[in-house]
């Protein structure tokens, strides 16, 4: 089952991957038509309730896949009102192929008549609340009709996000949809089937920049609030690390980012920039007798970064483990920190970042072959019970289940530091989205971060270089199209 929203995503990884919706969209029709030619006897009449998005798109290619059947094709709406280029491209064949047409204005003008069968393209992936005009006066009519109802992906009035129906929803007989099921079909007394549309399978596999459509306000499935605090919680031997993930956490969005670090380093790291709120403990690194302290700090934190930095002093080890053991929210593990989880007991979401050194440390297997690693760090994250991301030229994303590679990046990000960049995108994309998906889309804004650095600086590059690039990665260039 997928929902609405990550079909688009999918949808989007595949325009990446040289196959552009109008393809799907042409296989999409093409498995409505045969669908209907199921129900259809010869001499049948049929319907087309068409919206203005993508879903009667899908019902406009069906008709040129009907050819010999009594069609008739209604738009809801003004031609010049459709939502996409595709979809008024397929309707424009329609009238060019001299297909039988009408452009319904309102309600009021809307007669089904008295079809065998009725095709449903009114509303799919994209419904926002229950209907409006005039597609609430065209559902109430198909179905006060006899007519076998086809609808194209889902009954128009079911919202593909959460599975509700919309009480003036179509009922449908046969429900087409594509690629995978829907929320809600199985409860739908309708004879659902899944149509193959010809999604590569790397599109789901392979982070791409469809992952990114997860960030879009807009999207239906996100009901995050603001955009997060994160506390990161670094520095000891080093205070470069720590300012470097605090930088990227904050280029990738949050809100607010403090971090905490030991007294000795607090001025260095105040000095790396005014952006950073940094939070001094007592001490030259990370202790058991600062766990109370810090515990009290992450809970008012969306996401917390744990391991850039601290250094693999016993105290400090013990310290983390301590706070990782107290903490049940969201927690970003790297570096150092990385040693003491597979011995935690904890009630907190973890997203380990281990490069293959670390990994293997921790008790996993590594591999050069990406297809063999993406199977040894999917066992490895299902028996943690975590979400692990192993860092390659390929990086591994999985929670157990779900297992996702990608593939940006290059060799000059080989310099350090890039890995403290990682984590700190990593923290503030955890601060609003699930952990699986945070994790997945930070490889890739990183990797493309890193690429887009490397353009100019080659293998001069260094990790303060990716800081520019993450928001342009993030917002701006993840592309998207109709
Ligand atoms: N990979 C795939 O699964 C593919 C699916 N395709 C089909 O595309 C639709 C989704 O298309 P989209 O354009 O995003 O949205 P819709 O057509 O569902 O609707 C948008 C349209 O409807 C208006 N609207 C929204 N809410 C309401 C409402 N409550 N009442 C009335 N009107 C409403 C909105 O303003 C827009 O105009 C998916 O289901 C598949 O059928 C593609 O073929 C590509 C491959
Ligand atoms: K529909």
């Amino acid at each position: 089952m997928i929902t609405g929203s990550e079909m688009a995503v999918i949808d989007e990884n595949a325009a990446a991957m040289g196959v552009p919706r109008k393809q799907l969209m042409e296989s999409s029709g093409h498995a409505v038509a045969r669908a209907v030619r199921e129900v259809a006897d010869a001499d049948a009449s049929v319907r087309v309730v068409a919206g203005r998005g993508n879903n009667g798109g899908d019902a406009f290619v069906a008709v040129r896949f009907l050819d010999g059947f009594d069609v008739t094709t209604s738009l809801l709406g003004r031609p010049d009102t459709i939502t996409t280029e595709i979809a008024r491209e397929n309707w424009a064949a329609l009238a060019d192929g001299e297909y039988r047409t009408d452009a319904v204005r309102d309600s009021a003008a809307f007669d089904l008549g008295d079809p065998d069968i009725v095709v449903d393209a009114m509303l799919g992936t994209g419904i926002r609340g229950d209907l409006r005009e005039p597609e609430r006066t065209a559902a109430a009519a198909i179905n006060d009709s006899d007519a076998t109802v086809v609808s194209v992906d889902v009954p128009s009035g079911l919202n593909a996000e959460t599975g509700e129906l919309a009480e003036t929803a179509v009922e449908a007989d046969r429900v087409v949809t594509f690629h995978d099921t829907k929320p809600g079909l199985d409860a739908l007394d309708a004879d659902v089937t899944v149509a193959d549309i010809g999604i590569p399978a790397a599109a789901e596999r392979f982070v791409e920049r469809g992952d990114l459509m997860r960030l879009d306000d807009r999207d239906p499935g996100s009901h995050k609030g603001q955009n997060g605090e994160v506390l990161v919680i670094g520095g000891g031997p080093y205070a470069g690390a720590p300012a470097l993930s605090a930088k990227a956490a904050l280029r990738a969005g949050a809100d607010l980012v403090r971090v905490a670090c030991p007294m000795v380093v607090g001025r260095e790291l105040q000095g790396f920039g005014e952006d950073l709120i940094v939070r001094p403990y007592q001490g030259k690194q990370l202790e058991p007798r600062q766990v109370g302290f810090l515990l009290q700090m992450a809970r008012h934190h969306d996401a917390v970064v744990i391991g850039p930095g601290l250094g693999d002093a016993e105290e400090t080890l013990e310290a983390v483990e301590g706070i990782l053991s107290g903490y049940s929210g969201t927690a970003v593990v790297d570096a150092d920190a990385l040693a003491r989880v597979p011995q935690v007991d904890t009630d907190a979401d973890l997203i380990c970042t281990p490069h293959q050194g670390e990994f293997a440390k921790m008790g996993g297997r590594v591999s050069d072959d990406w297809e063999e690693r993406a199977n040894f760090v999917e066992r490895f994250a299902a028996d943690l019970g975590q979400v692990v991301l192993v860092k390659g030229a390929y990086d591994v994303v999985s929670d157990g289940e779900t297992t996702r590679v990608n593939r940006t990046g290059n060799a000059g990000m080989t310099v350090g530091g890039t890995g403290d960049v990682l984590a700190g995108i990593t923290g503030a994309l955890a601060a609003t989205q699930d952990p699986l998906d945070a994790a997945a889309m930070a490889a890739y804004a990183n990797g493309r971060a890193g690429d887009r650095a490397f353009e100019e600086r080659n293998n001069g590059l260094v990790a303060t270089d990716l800081h520019d690039e993450i928001p342009e990665v993030l917002w701006t260039d993840r592309g998207g199209e109709a």
